[in-house]
């Protein structure tokens, strides 16, 4: 099987490369694997083209070793999803692409979710598991991909939509804002404490849009997480013949994962989507709605200040083990892990979702797939399905 081995030496903390050569390099060495080309990556898109012209030179199923953070992978798979391939492979079936991934970015949100860290997580043989399965000659599990279509308001002359493909997380709201001002501020604060900077600027913020969520294909509704019974239910507004939900802003949270529980190795965003995992393509989406708090009565600079506080609750609770998916209101607004009040995350599996934003509200155009940030043109919308790839191609993870 040919092996290419890319890392991005600029990621995370800029250690990658040492990290090859100290343990990811000997490790291959001492198991005699074969290794057909190193690609230290020299510019952003990189990666991408690196793919495209070892699979068109290379016959077979592929293995990449892959030193990089998520953004890496990302956009590997958005290059691969834009090309149709030559050389050995021109009009030759698709064949899947084998992943052993090595975490070295800042948050390594697909890596942390698939081996949950139990031990320091710059920790060598916590950081190798992946290339070990490899090696061992483990299963590889596939990846869901979604993919987001970025269309334009209606025109005489129409335009080609946009489309990014997430292979972790397809947000808007507070997450897109975050990760649009976080980016400035890479050089600064080389860690994740940088996410948590941006998310203080932007804590006050709402966004409005009118949602659409949409059933999985499969199971016919669009399901609703309930802690008391920790399993998924039919969402109170979809049936099998109303299975769309629509939905009212304001957002001060929307996010939606793929193949992933957490972000980072301690924020479990969305917990259950590893704990209760879906049989079916599909999405875990966390939503906050101010309006669902019991004190509301209207949009106020004052209301946005003091709800900023509960925003903050929900997301130090998903560095409690996710335990954000179980707060509640209480009847003068206060938010308690116990009760029988609203719950504060609506936390809904669909196959997928649209979002049309306000015209009005600039920041609520900000999308994220993977921390790629893109910006929805005024009057149009984003569409986000989730699918996974026949058997046989698509992406794979080698897991122990
Ligand atoms: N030599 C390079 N110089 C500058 N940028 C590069 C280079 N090689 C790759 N890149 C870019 O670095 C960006 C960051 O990489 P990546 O997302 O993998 O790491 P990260 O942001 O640190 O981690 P994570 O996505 O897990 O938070 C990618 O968008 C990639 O295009």
């Amino acid at each position: 099987m040919p092996v290419l081995v890319v890392y991005n030496p600029v990621c995370g903390n800029s250690t990658a490369g040492a990290f090859f050569d100290e343990h990811v390099f000997p490790l291959l060495r001492s198991s005699s694997t074969a290794i057909d080309e190193v690609v230290c990556t020299e510019n952003v898109g990189h990666a991408g083209t690196a793919v495209i012209s070892f699979l068109e030179t290379h016959d077979g199923d592929v293995t990449i070793i892959l030193g990089s953070g998520d953004g890496t992978l990302h956009e590997i798979i958005n290059a691969l999803s834009l090309v149709t391939l030559k050389g050995v492979r021109e009009n030759k079936p698709a064949s899947p692409i084998r992943l052993a991934l090595v975490p070295c970015g800042t948050a390594n949100a697909l890596y942390s979710s698939f081996f949950p860290p139990d031990t320091d997580i710059e920790n060598p043989s916590y950081r190798l598991r992946s290339v070990k399965a490899f090696l061992a000659g483990s299963g590889a599990v596939p990846l869901t991909l979604a993919f987001t279509t970025l269309s334009s308001p209606p025109a005489p002359t129409v335009k080609r939509p946009q489309v990014t493909v997430s292979a972790v997380v397809t947000s808007t709201a507070l997450h897109a804002s975050i990760l649009h001002d976080s980016e400035s501020l890479r050089k600064e604060i080389p860690g994740i404490d940088r996410f948590k900077v941006a998310a203080r600027n932007n804590i006050t913020q709402w966004y409005n849009s009118y949602v659409k969520l949409l059933p999985i294909p499969s199971v016919g509704v669009v399901q609703i997480y309930d802690p008391d019974t920790n399993s998924f239910l039919p969402h109170e507004d979809s049936d099998e013949d109303n299975p769309i939900v629509d939905m009212y802003g304001p957002f001060a949270y929307f996010l939606s994962t793929v193949n992933v529980d957490r972000l980072e190795p301690a924020f479990c965003i969305s917990p259950v989507a590893c704990s209760i995992p879906s049989k079916h393509p599909s999405l875990d989406i966390v939503i906050v709605r101010p309006e669902r708090d019991p004190t509301f009565d209207m949009d106020t600079r004052e209301k946005r200040i003091s709800f900023a506080e509960k925003a903050g609750m929900v997301l130090s609770a998903a560095y409690q083990a996710g335990s954000h998916i179980k707060l509640r209101y209480g009847e003068d607004g206060t938010i308690h892990d116990r009760g029988r009040g609203p719950n504060v995350v609506e936390y809904i599996r669909c196959g997928g979702w649209e979002w049309i934003p306000d015209d009005v509200d600039d920041k609520a155009h900000l999308l994220c797939s993977d921390g790629a940030i893109f910006n929805i043109e005024k009057g149009g919308r984003a569409v986000c399905v989730a699918a996974r790839p026949a058997e046989n191609t698509g992406f794979m993870i080698y897991i122990s």
